[in-house]
């Protein structure tokens, strides 16, 4: 079976997500607004293509209003670099829970205030939340990423596409996935699930990767296997297996240069 579908890359200011290259995003991870000011003044001078702000690491994100300041601040700094805005909750790999009311005020408000680019917001949210978080940021010019994350192991190949293809369902703009291998055949299934939904079902990009060392090749493959950013670290990283961001280009660039 080939894919069939007509596929929509995403324009992010100067990018395109999902054409050539993966992007190169970095996570801000600071728990203070003054170590996540320094830290974007950090990746504003690193050779990556976007940011990420992880804002379960940031102590007051219980406080909309320090919330919409620190964003204010970073955007300051990085006024023109495509900025995703995470809350990655605890059961997903992240640093705490909020109550599921507080996770669709605080999506909706940032959204709401055209500052970042993309939202990332969890499949394993109830279906209306989801979509009313869509429809707000789709109004603000704002697109979704709709994500899944298993730290503990790697679901069966069909599993990673069904979650991959009820993402596209949903109405994310982008689809994303990241799994820990317990054995080099895990990530051979993750990037199994990936080729496969890039040759029969994608109609939007997708990230995936396998996380940890074992996994790491899965951060360096996505032009061939169909995952469109890949997350680097620079000092520090949001999740095991991230490559320094030093190695990143060049590695991006020898493989896309032979394929
Ligand atoms: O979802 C992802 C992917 C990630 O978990 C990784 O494995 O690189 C890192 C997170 O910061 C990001 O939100």
């Amino acid at each position: 079976m080939s894919n069939t579908n007509t596929f929509k890359p995403v324009r992010v200011k100067h990018l395109t997500i999902g054409e050539g290259k993966p992007k190169i995003c970095v996570s801000l991870t600071g728990h203070r607004t003054e170590q996540i000011i320094e830290e974007a003044h950090t990746l504003k001078l690193a050779d990556i293509d976007m940011v990420e702000w992880r804002v379960d690491f940031f102590e007051q994100v219980e406080q909309l209003d320090q919330v919409t300041y620190t964003l204010e601040r970073i955007r300051d700094i990085l006024p023109s670099t495509p900025l995703i805005f995470t809350f990655r909750s605890a059961k997903e790999g992240g640093q705490c829970e909020l109550s599921s009311n507080y996770y669709v005020e605080l999506n909706q408000a940032i959204a709401a205030t055209g500052e970042v680019d993309l939202i990332d917001v969890e499949l394993f949210n109830e279906e209306t939340a989801i979509q009313q978080l869509i429809t707000i940021a789709h109004e603000h010019n704002t697109f979704v990423i709709i994500s899944n994350h298993d730290f503990q192991q790697t679901p069966p190949k069909e599993e990673l596409i069904s979650r991959l293809s009820r993402a596209q369902q949903l109405g994310a703009d982008i689809t994303k996935i990241a799994v820990m291998p317990q054995s080099s055949s895990d990530v051979i299934t993750l990037l199994d699930a990936t080729n496969t939904m890039k040759e029969q079902h994608a109609d939007r990009p997708m990230i995936t990767m396998s996380m940890a060392g074992k996994g790491m090749i899965s951060r360096l493959t996505g032009e061939l296997f169909g995952s469109a950013i890949t997350f680097g670290a620079i000092q520090k990283s949001s999740a095991p297996g991230q490559v320094p961001v030093s190695d990143l280009r060049s590695i991006l660039s020898l493989l896309h240069a032979n394929l």
